[in-house]
């Protein structure tokens, strides 16, 4: 169900359309002018329908407004100039009045549709410790995850989260949590695999005193710490059978019983469970009730490996690498070329933690500027090259070729060392002895004049520190 803001003056017009759109199972709120429809907060509905003359401020104020929402102007034949200038605007359309009902009916299908596909944005999610994120990737598998995610939300049903080790499963299930109507209720996450056999029965569904061996007083299981909330069960596919029997019951029955216990007792939760197994498969070996997997298995939500996101990886690094600098306090840190060239191509097999690893590694083991291949810590890479003593650079005419003297841009290409670019170099070489060196000396150790060292600093926007500096040349 939509829900669409009528912005229209005239109270007639208004409520032919609101019922119109209601029949079609649309939710309709109205307004008689732009400032009502800001009170409104446009930005809340699928789509705002508004009449282009209004008392005050004309219906087209509303475009920006209420963007990313789309707004379909409504005009008279009279005025077609106008709704040419409220496309202009940004208005994702328009209609003529008095209108014909089908042709309107469509049109808001069709808009509410093109909404509908554009909407595969990334979710914000929020961490334990109360940070929000966004789910970082656009690649088309990521888009349609998200889609996913908006859709099942609010459904209230079990869903199964199927990838492999690090590619989010835990983030899904947040977002899923956190864009429901129990955002408010506890989220309780379970790693199924880091529970022991023995244990997990009495952890899930808690136990009455003296139940067992060491049962030395009752204790109220995770299942119903998660009343009224979402139970997220990552690995479900380690359940022990026992305890699959159990959590079938509360997804039949909505009851839990504890162990050691004769009595039951109701249990409101949504169950979402993740797994980088597949169930069937178990299933068919006996290690997984079918039963259950068709039970969990009500919408399912595939996260691709990162090494099938091409297109996002370097995206994602470049968002974790800020991240992992902030964490430590090592602002300005870089990947260099030749890592970006390992991150692209690595194939990742630990997914996302993996390459968010890797980066604080690099984070912490680098020691000028710029991460290297090596820093990374992902296996062999090719050697980095030593840096002193520094390369002469020549001094660069304005407008002339980057190549040093009397070479062509590709020979230059083709000399340069596997890691550091000419100018990666430069740039490492300043930040690392700009606060030992004078300028003098910087320009000297390059080999370049003081006035080609501060033209390059502008260029790379490496502006010289203030305060006091030794020798200021
Ligand atoms: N799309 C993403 N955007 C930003 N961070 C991500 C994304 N996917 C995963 N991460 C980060 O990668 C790490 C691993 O994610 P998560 O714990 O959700 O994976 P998982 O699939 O549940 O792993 P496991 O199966 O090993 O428990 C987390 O720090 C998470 O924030």
């Amino acid at each position: 169900m939509s829900r669409i803001l009528i912005v229209e003056d005239e109270a007639i017009i208004r409520s032919a359309l609101r019922r119109l759109l209601e029949r079609h199972d649309h939710r309709v709120s109205e307004a008689g002018s732009v400032d009502e429809a800001l009170s409104l907060d446009p930005q809340g509905f699928d789509l705002v329908i508004s009449d282009l003359r209004l008392p005050g401020e004309p219906g087209t104020d509303l475009i920006a407004r209420a963007a990313p929402v789309p707004v379909l102007i409504m005009t008279s034949y009279a005025s077609m100039r106008s709704a040419v200038e409220a496309l202009k605007l940004g208005a994702v359309d328009y209609v003529a009045k008095p209108f014909d009902h089908d042709e309107l009916l469509e049109t808001v299908a069709r808009v509410l549709h093109q909404r509908a596909l554009q909407q595969g944005e990334p979710p914000d999610v929020t961490d334990p410790g109360g940070e929000r994120q966004t789910m970082i990737g656009n690649c088309p598998a990521m888009q349609a995850v998200y889609t996913r995610i908006r859709k099942t939300a609010p459904a209230d049903v079990t869903v199964l989260i199927q990838g492999e080790s690090g590619t989010g499963k835990e983030l899904v299930a947040r977002a899923l949590h956190q864009q429901s109507q129990r955002a408010a209720a506890p989220l309780v996450c379970v790693n199924c695999a880091a529970i022991p056999e023995t244990l997990i029965e009495s952890e899930l569904f808690g136990h009455e005193k003296g139940a067992f061996t060491g049962a030395s007083a009752a204790r109220t299981g995770l299942v119903e710490a998660a009343d009224g909330g979402t139970l997220f069960l990552d690995e479900i596919g380690e359940l022990p059978l026992d305890a699959q029997a159990r959590l079938l019951r509360v997804l039949q029955e909505g009851e839990i019983r504890k162990i050691g216990s004769v009595e039951t007792r109701h249990v409101d939760v949504r169950l979402i469970a993740a797994t980088h197994r597949d169930l069937r498969v178990l299933s068919r070996t006996g290690e997984f009730r079918l039963d259950l997997y068709y039970r969990l298995n009500v919408m399912q939500i595939d996260l691709p490996p990162l090494r099938d996101r091409e297109d996002d990886i370097l995206e994602i690094a470049d968002v974790l690498l800020d991240k992992a600098c902030r964490r430590h306090e090592r602002d300005g840190l870089r990947l260099s070329r030749a890592a970006r060239r390992v991150i692209r191509d690595f194939p990742w097999p630990g997914n996302v933690r993996e390459l968010e690893n890797a980066l604080e590694r690099g984070v912490i083991l680098a020691e000028g500027h710029l991460i290297h291949p090596d820093d990374l810590g992902l296996g062999p890479t090719t050697p980095r090259p030593s840096p002193p003593p520094p390369p002469a650079i020549e001094p660069i005419a304005p407008g002339s070729d980057e190549a040093p003297h009397g070479q062509t841009a590709e020979t230059a290409a083709d000399e340069e060392e596997e890691d550091l670019s000419l100018e990666d170099y430069f740039q490492h070489f300043v930040l690392e002895h700009q606060d030992q060196m004078s300028e003098t000396e910087l320009a000297q150790k390059l080999g370049i004049s003081r006035k080609c060292l501060w033209e390059r600093r502008q260029r790379l926007g490496i502006p010289r520190k203030k305060g006091p500096r030794r020798n200021a040349g």
